[in-house]
């Protein structure tokens, strides 16, 4: 471990955040009623220009008058590339409720990016004497944002959270698909004539982890545009799981369960990591820093591992 300890990211339930535009207001009350553990309502590209102003008010109104339970409810704001952005930020801060908790910001692409809508938010939190400070999740969705992925990690510390968002990212990589996630057709390797997929995501993904677990911030897999494909989206939420991610967003209500469950560690895996610990105690107790467990090593790097799986575990459970 190097003389900076790694730290620690909130200690809030992240496996699944559904999505819903704000301007389709009937959806507001089914996103409440779901099993998400954070809300993103959207302003951006879900919404049409022409609906940018009644879709901020109709997302206002909602963080009065809908309860949101312990849901994480967060904003998505347009891009800075935008003339719509400042005012999200404005009538958001200075209108909305305290069950406010996030606003989400798309297309960052450098650490200034972040810093200029803290620096507008701080000064609206601190003039309307707003009691809840509000947390940042930043999407990771272009050239620029993976290349200055961990900058954007360090930017702020209201910074909770990263996603890549898979289709905002194909096109500014210039990528040859109209997929949003999972499995690419053309890219695969080729060996004795039988094709191997691999994933064309799994670098950025794993870029994104780095610069997260470097800053304390929650690293999620985004959208996976196929939601007739739930093998698909559980594939995609395994590797994004396996890779370090702790959730993944829902584009349709289909999906809440399905990142749920993948996100969420097993009983089997919970009872196979505290078998871990209590091995490596025993063999603490022998004056041993390795031992055999279901004949496989484990010494006293299992012990954070398995720790990792215990932790969500309880987090999860409250
Ligand atoms: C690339 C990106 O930026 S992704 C993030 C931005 N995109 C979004 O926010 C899109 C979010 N999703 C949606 O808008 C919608 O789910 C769509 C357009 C994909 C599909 O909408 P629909 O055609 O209404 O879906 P469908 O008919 O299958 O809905 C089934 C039920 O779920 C409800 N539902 C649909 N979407 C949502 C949602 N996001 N949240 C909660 N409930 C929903 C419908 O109202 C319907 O309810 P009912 O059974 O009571 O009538
Ligand atoms: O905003 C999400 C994306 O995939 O683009
Ligand atoms: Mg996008």
């Amino acid at each position: 471990m190097s003389f900076r300890i790694q730290p620690t990211p909130v200690a809030r339930p992240n496996r699944c955040q559904l999505f819903g535009p704000g301007s389709r207001t009937a959806l507001f009350e089914k996103m409440a009623a779901s099993d998400a553990d954070v809300i993103n309502l959207d302003l951006e590209d879900s919404v049409a220009p022409s609906d940018k102003d009644s879709a901020r008010a109709n997302i206002i109104a909602a963080t009065h008058d809908v309860d949101w339970g312990k849901k994480h409810l967060s904003v998505r704001i347009n891009g800075l590339d935008t003339p719509f952005w400042y005012r999200d930020v404005v009538e958001l801060l200075e209108q909305a409720s305290d069950r406010l908790d996030q606003i989400m910001i798309p297309k960052v692409g450098c650490a200034a990016d972040v810093y200029a809508v803290d620096a507008l938010v701080s000064s609206i939190e601190a003039a309307k004497g707003r009691k809840k400070r509000i947390s940042f999740e930043v999407i990771i969705e272009s050239a620029a944002g993976i290349a200055h992925v961990e900058e954007i990690a360090a930017s702020s510390p209201r910074l909770q959270a990263m996603s890549l968002g898979a289709a905002d990212f194909a096109a500014s990589m210039g990528m040859s698909t109209t997929g949003i996630g999972g499995t690419q057709e053309n890219y695969y390797m080729l060996r004795e004539g039988a094709q191997y997929w691999s994933d064309p995501w799994h670098w950025a993904q794993s870029a994104i982890v780095a610069a997260c677990r470097t800053h304390g911030v929650l690293p999620v897999d985004g959208p996976f545009g196929d939601f007739s494909d739930d093998e698909g989206f559980r594939a995609q939420a395994r590797r994004s799981a396996t890779l370090g991610m702790v959730g993944k967003w829902a584009i349709h209500p289909k999906q809440v369960a399905l990142a749920n469950e993948v996100f969420t560690p097993s009983d089997a895996a919970v009872a196979e990591a505290r078998e871990i610990l209590a091995a490596m105690e025993a063999a603490k107790a022998r004056g041993e820093g390795a031992t055999v467990y279901k004949g496989r090593l484990v010494d006293i790097a299992s012990i954070k591992q398995a720790e990792v799986i215990v932790r969500q575990s309880e987090m999860i459970a409250g």
